[in-house]
């Protein structure tokens, strides 16, 4: 008989974990990066001066009726823990292991007056994740085989960081770097911006491909600039230039850009019909969070969709939740590893110290591992706290 869920619990993290924003002081992370809120010179050294980590991790846990656990970790913290006990769980507990398209649809129909994105959508993520992961355990198979089986042997790697050169003499494909200056720093800035990247196109040499993630800062205009002057210097994409809502500024900046550049954006967008419009736009590669679009049940809509417009698949981050997605995707043919050593100097497991067993790249490349669900466990040395307990 199939199992059924017993039991959903929503868990919070402090400190690194999924909500990889969450570092200490002197993190490459943190180092004067260019934001939205770049615009007031009181947030421009610091991400988490206005807040970009105060949300932290959230930790779904599932039970079923056989004693299986399954549980996944998203950002989205207290709130999303909130979400998740009461009201998502309703649809949950009770239902069969196996029902995780029904139980998606009721999630996103029942919360439509409040949801559609941010951070509600984390929170269906999580429990989405979660279930993935309990399927996987229950049947003894890991998710890449619920999802089809896979269609390469191992993943190619680039690396976000701040040290592409690092990147490069550690195995990877590409280093992707933080933007550091917007528009609100003038022409001074827009030099630092390209005295960066000449630096690092010198060190990696002509064939590493380097790419400047802008972590929506831009303008078009600026954009546009910034995209002719780094082709020159060999730039390979421009990725979220703009804020996730200007799907036309989308659409302008890929007219203006050079076809040399590709410009991809998504991250922050989520479900089939946000990217459907992202999509629309011309953008060259779309970017879903696993944790932050939908979970998985969404992403390979999306994915469908994707291919429909002939437009590669490469996920933001999300470790092994990413990893199980990619190695089952033809139209996903490289994947990202962000780099969480303080220095971008070496490769450290992106969730640690929350999970166990979180595999790694070596020499830019990773075989999936073939265990049960996602095939990582949480580290029972670091503390969880259940905000919302229920009876
Ligand atoms: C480096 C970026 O600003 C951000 O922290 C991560 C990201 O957007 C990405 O990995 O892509
Ligand atoms: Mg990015």
């Amino acid at each position: 008989m199939t199992p059924t869920i017993t039991s959903v619990r929503a868990y919070t993290v402090s400190g690194g974990g999924a909500d990889y924003h969450d570092q200490g002081t002197g993190h490459w992370i943190d180092d004067h990066i260019a934001t939205p809120m770049s615009i007031y010179p009181e947030y421009r050294k610091s991400r988490q001066s206005f807040g970009l980590n105060v949300l932290g991790t959230l930790v779904v846990v599932l039970e079923a009726s056989d004693g299986t656990t399954g549980f996944a970790v998203t950002t989205g913290g207290e709130p999303a823990a909130f979400i998740v006990e009461n009201h998502l769980s309703r649809f949950v507990e009770g239902a069969a292991v196996t029902n995780i398209e029904r139980i998606w649809d009721q999630m996103y129909r029942s919360t439509l007056f409040y949801g559609r994105r941010g951070l509600v959508l984390n929170a269906i993520s999580g429990v989405d994740l979660a279930l993935y992961d309990l399927l996987g355990k229950v049947r003894g198979e890991p998710v890449y085989a619920t999802l089809g089986g896979t269609v390469r042997d191992e993943l190619t790697f680039y690396a976000t960081g701040a040290r592409p050169d690092v990147a490069k003499s550690l195995g990877f494909v590409g280093g992707k770097m933080p933007l550091h200056h917007g528009p609100a720093e003038g022409q001074q800035g827009m030099a630092a911006n390209l005295d960066l990247l000449g630096r690092m196109r010198d060190a990696t040499g002509d064939d590493f491909w380097l790419m400047y993630d802008c972590w929506m800062s831009l303008d078009v205009d600026y954009a546009t600039r910034l995209a002719h002057a780094a082709a020159e210097l060999g730039l390979k994409w421009i990725e979220e230039p703009l804020p996730p809502d200007d799907y036309w500024g989308h659409a302008e900046l890929r007219r203006r850009m050079p076809s040399t550049v590709l410009l991809t954006s998504g991250e922050h967008e989520a479900t089939r019909w946000g990217f459907r419009q992202l999509l629309e736009t011309g953008v060259d590669i779309i970017q879903p969070d696993v944790g932050w679009c939908g979970g998985l049940t969404e992403l390979l809509k999306i994915s469908a969709l994707a291919d429909a417009h002939g437009t590669p698949v490469v996920p933001h981050g999300s470790s092994v939740y990413s990893y199980h997605f990619v190695v089952t995707r033809p139209g996903s043919q490289f994947t990202e590893f962000l780099m969480m050593a303080p220095d971008a100097g070496e490769v450290v497991p992106m969730f640690s110290p929350l999970l166990l067993g979180e595999p790694v790249p070596e020499s830019g490349r990773l075989t999936v591992p073939d265990r049960p669900g996602f095939g990582v466990e949480l580290n029972p040395d670091v503390p969880l706290h259940r905000p919302y307990t229920r009876t």
